[in-house]
């Protein structure tokens, strides 16, 4: 997969001001890609994120994913391109409170119609690779912060996306659960040939990048 991203601008209107929050950013990222994006609160860094996942559209400017030109595709396209092909993680889990680890990370698959025995052989495939395989059962209260985020990443590589986007995965998080965290992603990324762009504010993770933007006042320099 190639996610390409050209000269792409953002104006937000607010009454009769407006709010550039990207000026014209270009990025290109290929499948056994893991880029970071580093930058002040407010650069533009969630919005760039969003117009990457295709849940915001650009002001100006192209985005592509495989060669597709995402802002010509019809919603209902775009949102099965949305749900095949992108896996979002973020900053606060989200886990669904009253379902078990098994079933946080079957939601989708049951709400897109029926479960497979495969897709049940897969969820606990990927819970056993992120050291959750003791945990199926557990309700997402009965797990540390650290442990509810890896149940996070797992559903985000429930339906194998090809590309992965990262919101500050790693904010309230220990330097040892931070690690353990960007490097799953590190070797999803490595191992399953995804791509990835993370937010971080943190510097350590940046190590297992292999390119890093800075964003700042909505422009992006690779650094
Ligand atoms: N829906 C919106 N309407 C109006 N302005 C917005 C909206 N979303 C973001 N902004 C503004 O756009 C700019 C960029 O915001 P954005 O959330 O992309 O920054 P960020 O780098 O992700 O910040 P943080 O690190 O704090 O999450 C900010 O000035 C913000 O206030």
């Amino acid at each position: 997969m190639t996610l390409s991203m050209k000269n792409v601008s953002k104006v937000y209107k607010e009454g009769d001001s407006q709010i550039i929050a990207l000026d014209q950013v270009s990025m290109e990222v290929a499948s056994g890609e893991f880029v970071a994006i580093i930058g002040p609160s407010g650069s533009g860094k969630s919005t760039f994120l969003s117009i990457a996942g295709a849940l915001l559209k650009p002001s100006q400017g192209e985005v592509k994913i495989d060669n597709k030109d995402i802002s010509k595709i019809k919603d209902k396209e775009l949102s099965n391109l949305r749900l095949q092909e992108i896996g979002f993680i973020l900053q606060t889990s989200n886990l669904m409170p009253y379902l078990n680890v098994l079933d946080n990370l079957l939601l989708l698959k049951k709400m897109s119609g029926k479960v497979t025995k495969q897709d049940i052989a897969f969820a606990k495939e990927l819970l056993k690779e992120l050291g959750l395989g003791s945990k199926f059962e557990k309700f997402p209260n009965e797990l540390s912060g650290g442990e509810r985020q890896r149940v996070a990443i797992a559903r985000s590589f429930m339906n194998d996306s090809s590309l992965i986007l990262a919101d500050e995965p790693t904010a309230s998080l220990d330097t040892n659960r931070a690690n353990e965290v960007v490097s799953l992603i590190s070797k999803e990324v490595k191992a399953r040939g995804k791509a990835a762009i993370m937010v971080t504010h943190d510097e350590r993770m940046l190590a297992y990048c292999d390119r890093v933007y800075r964003m700042e006042d909505g422009k992006l320099t690779l650094q």
